[in-house]
């Protein structure tokens, strides 16, 4: 098979800058287009978190025996771990229309108000990223999930006046990237709290593989765990990766997806085998090669990679701690001994308080 001039003409415009990532959690335009038709669209057909599923079959069950709304369910979990999708399973699993909003477009209580007194009995209501609401909104928000009412203020000042809304039941699925983020009283106010976890490799290849029949791209087993293992945990990623994958063996193999093509595919794209990409490898090489391993202050660190030190922070440093590769300390960013071996090279021996 011919590999040899992939490099130049699949490069093009990545990864670079964080927001162009081929593995970034957010969903860019591309995501936005195709992910629609890859939702799951039934608890059975959603992979993996096996535990929020059962808990929530049953929530739902139940309120469907009692011919009652659901409780309200907080969803909270990192980017592209299935919030909508489930969101959407839960209006599906209901027979309920759903709508979706998210918090920062709800900048004013009127804003809400609005959305409120317009849903129907039963609707589910799918707020995203909500403790990025408005305070005003979220205190009104309270008495709308416990009394299913809203006070909407009439007027300003002394002469305002606070008209009772009522309101029909509905269902409130609110997201968030972390649950302590939220305020205790919003909190406390759902009655069915569930964390996702990052996918395991296993979880991650039935994914694939159901997205692979809907796309109708050949894959076999070994190009899953390929591409799997290469994707960080998250299901948008691991489609993301298979549509580029996709291209890679259309273009330049027989458009069969086998490990050596997604290998080969990912490597052209600089994801690494454990799902590291450029600007996450150079942190590590920096801290590895630079400054022995550390300890090194961040500022330090971004400027060796040329970066902004809130880009290494917020977009490389996140997957390098949760991989065990980097450790953050008071005396700055420290590599571990797998951070040594993933990149092929010898830890320095230490003495007995860190130094070399
Ligand atoms: N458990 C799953 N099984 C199959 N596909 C999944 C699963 N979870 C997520 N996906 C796929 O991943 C994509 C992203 O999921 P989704 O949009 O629900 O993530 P999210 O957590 O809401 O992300 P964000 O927080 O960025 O909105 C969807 O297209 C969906 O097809």
């Amino acid at each position: 098979m011919n590999w040899d001039d992939t490099a130049s003409d699949t490069t093009q415009g990545q990864p670079g800058a964080p927001g162009e990532r081929l593995v970034a959690p957010s969903a860019d335009r591309e995501d936005q287009a195709v992910e629609a038709a890859l939702r799951p669209k039934d608890l059975a057909e959603f992979v993996g978190q096996e535990r929020v599923r059962e808990q929530l079959s049953l929530v739902l069950r139940a309120a469907r025996q009692r011919g009652a709304s659901a409780d309200h369910v907080l969803l909270s979990g990192a980017p592209g771990l299935g919030k909508t999708t489930l969101s959407m399973i839960i209006a599906a699993e209901m027979n309920a229309p759903i709508r979706i909003t998210s918090g920062p477009a709800i900048q004013h209580a009127g804003d809400l108000a609005a959305i409120l007194s317009s849903l129907t009995e039963g609707e589910v209501l799918f707020l995203d990223e909500i403790h990025r609401m408005s305070r005003p909104a979220e205190e009104m928000l309270y008495m709308a999930m416990e009394d299913f009412r809203v006070d909407v203020i009439v007027g300003k000042g002394p002469g305002a006046t606070a008209i009772p809304l009522e309101l029909p039941p509905f269902t409130l699925v609110g997201a968030t990237t972390r649950a302590g983020l939220l305020p205790p009283p919003l909190r406390d106010r759902f009655g069915f709290t569930a964390h996702m976890e990052f996918y395991a490799p296993a979880e991650l290849e039935r994914v694939l593989h159901r997205s692979a029949r809907l796309l109708d791209v050949p894959l076999e087993a070994e190009g899953a765990a390929e591409i799997a293992g290469r994707s960080r945990g998250t299901p948008r990623i691991a489609n993301r990766l298979l549509r580029r994958v996709r291209d890679f063996a259309q273009v330049k193999a027989d458009g069969v997806i086998t490990k050596e093509v997604a290998a080969r595919a990912l490597d052209i794209y600089e994801v690494d085998a454990r799902g590291l990409d450029r600007l996450d490898r150079a942190v590590l090489e920096a801290l590895l090669k630079l400054f022995g391993g550390g300890p090194v202050g961040l500022s330090t660190l971004a400027v060796a990679v040329g970066e902004e030190s809130e880009t290494v922070e917020e977009v490389a440093e996140p997957f390098l701690v949760r991989e065990g590769l980097l450790a953050r300390t008071p005396r700055g960013r420290i590599a571990t001994p797998a951070a040594w071996a993933h990149l092929g090279l010898a830890a320095p021996q230490r003495g007995l308080f860190g130094q070399p």
